[in-house]
């Protein structure tokens, strides 16, 4: 099958990708939206006119950003609300809040490798409840508002990291390995690549589309845990260019009901039979159809449906 390209690629920026695009009346929740590649997202999908939620653990410097980015986009519709994906108690609290229309949901929160194994009050282990679980639960809650929206869009933030682990079925938290830090946070991304095939599937006929994406290497917060980005400075992104997948799929019209694909660099990526020393391309695990239907069925009776 051919891949989907686009004509936009790894240099290109998120406000690139939004140019010519009007999102005007369109309503938009990114979570973590309040730092690092969040950002530069929240600020090309509002001045494309969108309606701007950010969903945030720290409402004091949610409001903070919030204000640069109304001022760097020239719209006074952003928003900030208290949501921690990895407590099921504030995502139903966040759920509440949340009436009418959803047009694009943006799981862009994230963590990565936390050095101790830590558990969520559910058992589960932290990275896979945070860039995970909670980001399933999430959409499953905003499913009914992205129906009535009409052509939502579900872009789902994995990673390159993806390629060092699959899912493992068999021990999802870690209760028999030995915790790897990198390994949990590959597992994690690798079930987030996952979510966009099924979700797909089930939700294409609701008008949602769901993709997934690597936004390449960009020093962020996210490296706390690892001593800083370690990719060479020429294969690194600004946050810009990091946005500018994430941007791609909440709003490009080449996507309108194509979904259930994994990007970098603005295209489709290619799939690896072994991880590549550049760390390019998708492996097969994360994007296999089983495996995506198997995840489903294990993340709902993880929530107890
Ligand atoms: N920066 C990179 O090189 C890179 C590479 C691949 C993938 N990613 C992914 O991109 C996404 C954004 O990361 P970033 O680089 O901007 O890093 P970041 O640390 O700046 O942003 C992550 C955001 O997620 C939020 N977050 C973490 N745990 C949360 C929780 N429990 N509830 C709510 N919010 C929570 C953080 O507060 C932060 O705002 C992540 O999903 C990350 O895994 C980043």
């Amino acid at each position: 099958m051919e891949l989907i390209t686009t004509g936009f690629g790894r240099k290109s920026t998120a406000s690139e990708v939004v140019k010519g695009i009007n999102l005007k009346g369109k309503r938009v929740i990114i979570t973590g939206g309040a730092s690092g590649i969040g950002i530069p997202t929240a600020v090309a999908l509002a001045s494309a006119g969108a309606d701007i939620t950010l969903a945030v653990r720290n409402e004091a410097s949610g409001l903070t950003v919030a204000k640069d980015i109304i001022r760097d986009s020239g719209n006074p519709n952003v928003h900030v609300g208290y949501l921690d994906v990895s407590k099921r108690k504030s995502i139903a609290d966040f759920l509440k809040t949340w009436e009418g229309p959803l047009d694009i949901l943006i799981n862009n929160a994230g963590v990565m490798a936390i050095p101790d194994l830590q558990f969520t009050e559910d058992g589960w282990e932290m990275q896979f409840a945070t860039n995970y679980m909670g980001h399933f639960e999430l959409a499953l809650g905003l499913h009914s508002s992205l129906t009535s929206a009409g052509n939502a869009r579900i872009v789902a933030v994995s990673s390159s990291g993806h390629l060092l682990s699959p899912v493992i079925f068999d021990d999802l938290h870690f209760d028999f390995r030995f915790y790897d830090p990198l390994y949990a946070y590959g597992q994690s991304k690798s079930a987030v690549a996952l979510f966009a095939v099924a979700a797909h599937k089930r939700w294409a006929k609701d008008g949602i589309t769901v993709n997934a994406l690597n936004p390449g290497a960009i020093a962020t917060n996210l490296q706390r845990h690892t001593g800083g980005l370690k990719t060479p400075a020429e294969l690194q992104k600004t946050p810009e260019q990091g946005a500018a997948t994430s941007v791609l799929l909440a709003t490009s019209p080449i996507l309108e009901g194509n979904g259930g694909h994994y990007f970098e660099n603005c295209n489709e990526a290619e799939i690896v039979e072994k991880r590549p020393s550049d760390y390019h391309g998708v492996a097969r695990y994360a994007i296999d159809p089983d495996y995506a239907d198997r995840l489903w069925d294990v993340s709902i009776k993880l929530l107890g449906r």
